[in-house]
């Protein structure tokens, strides 16, 4: 059965992206269920209002506990896992798309920076599995744009949906290791050759000259990788 996924946001047409590329042709194959829904739809006032302001004060705006509970009431299924963007969440790495891709249902939930009343959260962990997701030490104004990066990273890793599922194996951070250097043709560009030892046809070679490449680089750009 297609992987669903389903998107609930203010700003629905910022979606429209995954009509195009490999999400797109995915859909069209049936492999992928991508469902984007616009919060305010489950709202009843005439101003379809979403937010309001902060009990115990501060600055910015919340947003409103029944819009999403009414939405996510509707749309998370039993097995479903609601994902929530957030600074405040569990670092999003290759382990965690690896996880999330074997699930059946992902529903996120996109709020403001500010936040989505706690209460939402509270109620829908203790009747199902939530993750609170950050996709890095840095904040945003919005969920739209982790929810992007992370369903990409998802996605890419759903049998059937990469072409060559061969291209996933040896990528970076699938080995626990930065990427080796890639090169095609021509051998020579602007003065700078193509390793010599990957025109060699010594397969042997090559996978340990990558191998090699791949921990140098590690150790050069992120040694925290080599510590795990
Ligand atoms: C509103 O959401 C964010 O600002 C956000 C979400 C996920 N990861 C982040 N680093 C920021």
């Amino acid at each position: 059965s297609a992987h669903r996924i389903d998107i609930v946001t203010i700003f629905p047409s910022f979606f429209d992206v995954l009509d195009v590329s490999l999400i797109g042709k995915a859909r069209e194959k049936g492999l992928l269920d991508l469902r984007v829904h616009d919060l305010r739809d489950w709202t009843h006032d005439r101003h379809r209002t979403v937010d309001d302001t902060p009990y115990g004060g501060g600055a910015g705006m919340v947003m409103k506990p029944e819009p999403w509970g009414a939405a996510l009431d509707e749309i998370l299924g039993d097995d479903a896992v609601l994902v929530v963007p957030t600074p405040s969440g569990e670092v999003f790495r290759q382990p965690m798309a690896r996880e999330l891709a074997q699930e059946q249902q992902l529903v996120f939930a996109c709020g403001r920076y500010e936040g989505i009343d706690q209460r939402v959260i509270d109620h829908y962990a203790a009747v199902g599995r939530v993750r609170l997701v950050s996709i890095g030490d840095y904040v945003l104004n919005g969920g739209e744009v982790a929810s992007m990066a992370m369903i990409e990273a998802v996605t890419r890793l759903i049998p059937g949906f990469m072409g060559n599922p061969e291209s996933l194996v040896e990528e970076s951070h699938e080995d626990g290791l930065l990427e080796y250097p890639i090169y095609t043709k021509p051998a020579v560009w602007r003065g700078l050759e193509v390793p010599p030892v990957l025109l060699s046809g010594n397969h042997g070679a090559v996978a340990a000259w990558r191998r090699e490449q791949s921990i140098e680089r590690t150790r050069e750009r992120r040694p925290d990788l080599l510590s795990d």
